[in-house]
């Protein structure tokens, strides 16, 4: 399901961001570059905005420079090819970006002392960290790990618009959102390790699992 939506949302974003990818290379601007102003607008809009409790801002801009994810790849497929420092790169900053984003949740809902929402914005960096991090752990052993209900995108969309919605009005919005992350972040670590455990069984030699 959760495939699904990324494969149409993608496919839906192809339109724009190709002529953009092409214009960024014929001004000389590398992937690498869009990377990582990608990740420091990140920064901008959420410890510059959403910390500071200006939630409204804060998702819109956090929401423009982590799209621009999408086009540092398709830059570097139009000019030829991927490198593997750009994918080391383009992971290593989603990691970054992510953190800034529950960091500043986090330190918001704390000023506002409400601690129960502080909790499950830490719960999502550290169970967010670890979906990703089973996966990067899996790929470096020379499995595939492309699963889960709640990936990169479905996080960032979840809180997202928890944060709009609280920026808006909705006061609870956010803390919900974040309740209900915690807990599909957490399912998609155990869909992951239960996707891996089945590979690893099946490229072990029997007698050694
Ligand atoms: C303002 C909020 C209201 C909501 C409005 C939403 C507007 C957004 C408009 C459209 C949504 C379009 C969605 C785009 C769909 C993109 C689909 C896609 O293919 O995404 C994948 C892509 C590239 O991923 P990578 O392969 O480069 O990255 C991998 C990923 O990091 C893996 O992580 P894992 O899943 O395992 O955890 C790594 O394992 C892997 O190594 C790595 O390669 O893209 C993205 O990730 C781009 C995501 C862009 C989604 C932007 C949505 C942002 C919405 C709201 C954010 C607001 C945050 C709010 C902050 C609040 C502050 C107070
Ligand atoms: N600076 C970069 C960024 C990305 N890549 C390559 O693109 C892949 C990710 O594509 P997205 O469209 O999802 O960003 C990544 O795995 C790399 O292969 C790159 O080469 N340089
Ligand atoms: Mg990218
Ligand atoms: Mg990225």
């Amino acid at each position: 399901m959760a495939k699904i939506f990324q494969v149409s949302a993608r496919a839906g974003m192809t339109r724009v961001v190709e002529p953009v990818a092409r214009g960024l290379l014929r001004a000389g601007v590398t992937p690498n570059t869009v990377t990582v102003v990608g990740t420091v607008g990140v920064l901008v809009g959420a410890l510059g905005f959403g910390a500071r409790g200006h939630l409204v801002a804060g998702a819109l801009i956090v929401t423009v420079f982590a799209l621009t994810d999408l086009l540092d790849g398709t830059m570097a497929r139009m000019s030829g090819g991927s490198t593997r420092f750009g994918a080391f790169l383009d992971s290593s900053m989603d990691r970054v970006a992510d953190s800034a984003v529950f960091g500043a949740v986090a330190y918001w809902l704390a000023t506002e002392g409400n601690h129960a929402g502080v909790a499950a914005a830490l719960l999502c960096l550290a169970a967010g960290g670890l979906v990703s991090y089973v996966k990067a752990r899996a790929e470096g052993l020379g499995m595939t790990c492309n699963v889960g209900i709640a990936e990169r995108t479905e996080r960032l969309l979840i809180v997202g618009v928890g944060g709009l919605l609280t920026g808006l009005g909705v006061g609870p919005a956010l803390p919900v959102a974040l309740w209900l992350l915690a807990a599909v972040s957490v399912f998609t670590v155990g869909q992951r390790m239960v996707h891996v455990y089945r590979q690893a069984r099946q490229l072990q030699p029997d007698g050694q699992r």
